[in-house]
């Protein structure tokens, strides 16, 4: 079936903080999606939340959950919370799409799929941004042999944490949070839409700090404990052969250490980010490239500078921060009955790869990955008019 949703795909957002915003945002772009409730543990803080977005209803969780009008719940609450909502949600029949991580134990995730599975509904996860124009270009060049055989790949993302960004940052101390389950999941997300499932994976961990500073907001001064590892190795091999490491921290101060690359037999695709937090964590930015005839080992004397890289044309949407897309997805999935692209197989598979990168110092060098999952398709090149939906002009949108 094509053509407009039938009516709106009412969703209800449960979870009001930071990241709440940049979804709403998007996602009033989109009439056809409509937030008609929100709710959080703090009643003051969705009032405020509904009233800055215009939407219809704040009200409490339980509200929202049980409203029959509603047809997705938007999860945005902490990690330790993901898989509670969810699964609260796919019970009373609605549709789901959740922050990451997925969930913080296999067997939590494991009864999400098998009960959105045995009810039919839609299970989406974040995150969405490898629907973005940078990694749409990526997987394309891939897919159209630009570098040859993936032979590997390459991720690094040394932060300093988040206790001088966010004014809560408990939850990123705690089980569910550290770097690993809160950043691997766009750099994993990412592996797997260019390269396919992992098979295989070893992993180490330590901490610099027990305790962490917050220093902005409200709480500026007050101490978090960290009850979590803070910097993360680990070594990955995918089902396909290709093999990668993969470094995400919290406690690094900084880096000039390249964010994200993938070598293949002929070429070499690089994101070349200067910010150590970006790289997979956004939906845009550029690509480049260098093959087998522009690199620097076809060169004599060898180019010292960066200059030869080319920057490779990028003919896809979402070239900004549009957290929500992969909801957008969903709702479309759930009209046409067809996969959804940032899915809850895809974040289960996300999830098993970062538990055993975890679980490998205690339990054996290799750890082998149980799950696979569907490979998402690329997104039309001019989603959601491919849908046969025109977006609301930006001015006409929050
Ligand atoms: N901040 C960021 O830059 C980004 C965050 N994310 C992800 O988004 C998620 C949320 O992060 P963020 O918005 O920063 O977190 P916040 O702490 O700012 O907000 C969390 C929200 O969840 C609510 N909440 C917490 N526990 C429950 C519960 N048991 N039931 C219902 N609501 C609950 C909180 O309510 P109350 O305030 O009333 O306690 C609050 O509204 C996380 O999974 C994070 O990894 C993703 C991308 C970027
Ligand atoms: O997902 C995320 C994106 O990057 C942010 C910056 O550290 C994190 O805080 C966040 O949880």
């Amino acid at each position: 079936m094509t053509g407009n949703l039938p009516k709106a795909f009412r969703v209800g957002l449960i979870g009001c903080g930071r990241i709440s915003d940049i979804y709403l945002k998007t996602l009033a772009k989109f009439t056809e999606i409509d937030v008609v409730a929100c709710a959080s543990l703090d009643p003051e803080e969705s009032r405020a939340k509904a009233e800055q977005h215009r939407i219809a209803r704040s009200c409490s969780v339980e509200e929202v959950i049980s409203d029959p009008s509603i047809d997705c719940i938007l999860n945005l609450t902490i990690p330790a919370a993901h898989a509670e909502i969810t699964r609260r949600a796919l019970v009373v029949g609605k549709h789901v799409y959740s922050e990451k991580p997925f969930v913080t134990d296999m067997e939590e995730g494991r009864e999400l799929l098998d009960l959105a599975n045995a009810k039919g509904l839609k299970l989406g996860n974040a995150p969405d941004t490898f629907l973005g124009g940078r990694w749409q270009t990526v997987r394309r060049l891939i897919d159209e042999g630009a570098i040859g055989r993936p032979t590997g790949v390459f991720a690094h993302v040394g932060t300093h944490g988040t206790e001088r960004h966010h004014p809560n940052p408990d939850f990123y101390y705690k089980p569910g949070g550290g770097p690993l389950l809160d950043l691997g999941p766009y750099y994993l997300t990412a592996m797997i839409f260019c390269l396919g499932p992992v098979a295989r994976v070893a992993g180490m961990a330590n901490r610099a700090f027990d305790r962490r500073l917050i220093e902005n907001g409200p709480r500026n001064g007050e101490w978090v404990d960290v009850g979590v590892d803070t910097h993360s190795l680990s070594l990955l091999e995918f089902e396909a052969g290709a093999i990668g490491s993969m470094t995400m921290s919290f406690d690094i101060w900084d880096s000039e250490t390249p964010r994200f690359e993938i070598y293949g037999e002929t070429g070499v695709i690089s994101i070349p980010d200067p910010d150590p937090v970006h790289g997979a964590n956004d939906f845009h930015g550029p690509v480049w490239l260098r093959t087998r005839e522009t690199s620097r080992w076809s060169h004599q004397p060898r180019p010292a500078g960066r200059d030869d890289w080319h920057e490779v044309e990028n003919r896809h949407g979402f070239n900004q921060n549009s957290r929500g897309l992969g909801l957008l997805d969903l709702a479309y999935a759930v009209r046409d009955d067809r996969p959804v692209r940032a899915s809850g197989d895809l974040s289960f598979h996300v999830f098993e790869v970062m538990d055993a990168i975890a679980r490998a110092p205690v339990h054996g060098l290799y750890q082998t990955i149980e799950s696979s999952c569907p490979i998402p398709d690329l997104l039309p090149e001019n989603f959601p008019e491919s849908e046969g939906f025109a977006p609301v002009e930006a001015e006409h949108a929050l």
